[in-house]
């Protein structure tokens, strides 16, 4: 069966940014050593509230009022594989939506078992780049109906029946270590507020690519693309949307 393709307009993804505004919601991120900065002020920038901890025996009581929960392998630790089972368990008790970043999974087969313990869990939606959803792809067969976002020049939002795909970013988006990992942060907390898997991760995904595309008219290189991007986030409204999204 072909996917229906589908499209969200400047209004739809504003409305979105409204309610992420307006509720807060926080994101708790088992995240990346090298991108918890980044993913942290990210979240800042875009309306939502950060929690990053990670304490085996303390990440369940954190993670149990969030909004919505994140899952990104790239530095786990010995703690943090004991983190997941916990996270799991309280996404499932409470209903949080929960994302999962598989860094890196080509490189190791701890890494391939851990996405397949997530995978199995409820209502997880997943976003890598391109090499990463390339290897999980025999995992994706028996499960159609979860949500897969692979970004890269464009961004490509999959289930079964469904698509979408997003245009928008900078190639400096490559050239700063862990703005991959602070997207999957920002499709979390768009899933937060909204129900719609699918709408979520396209209305974070144009939002943080329109940013990269004000944020590279003002930087000059990447370090200080880096610091217009959080700005431009901070400061995007329909407006700045529409005139891109036409
Ligand atoms: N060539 C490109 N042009 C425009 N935008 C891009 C390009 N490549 C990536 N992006 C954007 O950059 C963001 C991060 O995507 P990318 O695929 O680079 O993640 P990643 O490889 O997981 O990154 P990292 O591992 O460094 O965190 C996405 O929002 C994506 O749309
Ligand atoms: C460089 C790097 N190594 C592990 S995680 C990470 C951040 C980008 O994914
Ligand atoms: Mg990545």
């Amino acid at each position: 069966m072909s996917a229906f393709s589908e499209k969200l307009d400047a209004a739809g993804v504003a409305s979105i940014l409204a309610r992420v505004a307006e509720r807060r919601p926080r994101v708790h991120c088992l995240t990346n050593t090298v991108a918890q900065n980044v993913t942290a002020n990210m979240l800042l920038a875009f309306g939502a509230m950060p929690s990053m901890a990670g304490h085996p025996d303390e990440v369940a009581a954190v993670a149990a009022g969030a909004g919505a929960i994140l899952i990104n392998l790239g530095t786990i630790s010995p703690e943090g594989e004991r983190a997941i089972p916990k996270l799991l368990a309280v996404a499932q008790e409470h209903r949080i939506p929960l994302v999962l970043d598989p860094v890196f999974v080509e490189l190791s087969p701890l890494r391939l078992r851990l996405v397949g313990d997530v995978l199995a869990s409820f209502d997880v939606l997943v976003r890598g780049n391109a090499t990463e959803m390339a290897v999980l792809e025999p995992l994706f067969v028996p499960k159609r109906d979860i949500v897969r976002v692979t970004t890269g020049a464009v961004d490509r939002i999959e289930t079964e029946g469904r698509s979408l795909s997003v245009a928008h970013g900078h190639a400096w988006m490559t050239k700063v270590t862990g703005l991959g990992c602070a997207s999957s942060a920002l499709v979390a907390a768009c899933r937060a507020v909204e129900p719609d898997p699918m709408i979520a991760a396209a209305a974070a995904l144009t939002a943080y690519g329109i940013a990269g595309e004000i944020a590279a008219e003002r930087a000059t290189g990447p370090g200080s693309f880096a610091m217009h991007l959080i700005d431009a986030l901070a400061g995007l409204d329909e407006a700045a949307l529409a005139a891109r999204m036409s």
